[in-house]
């Protein structure tokens, strides 16, 4: 699996967040960083969304998080991960930057990903991503990681 996340990511406690979660993943997860782009608020969008469609590998299956995208609970991410996995394609997330994704981006997802209508930080979005695809790694593995306490 591959993310292609906008943003050098340098805070030691951000990083070592990631870590915690990226060395239990199984299988494991990629991180390509790109550059913040410079210029207008479009401009930026528009560099970092051609950066973004060329890293991403020409077979994969593009999970793009957008705040407007589709909420899933963690069972039925994990249940997708697993389907979008066995296609037989890479599942590729995506993360924009500080100005958000270029539509080029948005028009490329074979499925969008929604952490809820609240606009976070694009390296919270990472930690959080890599804590759910650990969850969902976990569920699909029946680890007793996740407990749901719902009846
Ligand atoms: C700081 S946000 C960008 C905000 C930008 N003004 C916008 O409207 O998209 C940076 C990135 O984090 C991700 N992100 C932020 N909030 C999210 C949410 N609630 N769900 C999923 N992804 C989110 C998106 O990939 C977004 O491009």
């Amino acid at each position: 699996m591959k993310l292609i996340a906008v943003g050098r990511m340098k805070d030691r406690a951000e990083v070592a967040l990631v870590e915690r979660y990226l060395k239990r993943l199984r299988p494991k997860l990629d991180i390509v960083e790109l550059a913040d782009g410079r210029g207008s608020p479009d401009e930026i969008k528009r560099k970092e969304g051609q950066a973004i469609v060329a890293a991403c590998p020409a077979q994969a299956f593009v999970v793009v998080l957008d705040e407007a995208g589709r909420n899933f609970s963690s069972v039925d991410f994990s249940q997708n991960l697993a389907q979008w996995s066995a296609l037989g394609r890479i599942p590729c997330f995506i993360i924009g930057g500080a100005e958000g994704l270029d539509a080029s981006v948005v028009n490329r997802a074979d499925a969008t990903l929604s952490f809820g209508t609240l606009t976070w930080p694009h390296m919270l979005v990472r930690i959080m991503l890599v804590e759910q695809i650990y969850r969902a790694q976990a569920i699909a593995a029946g680890h007793p990681y996740h407990r749901s306490g719902r009846p």
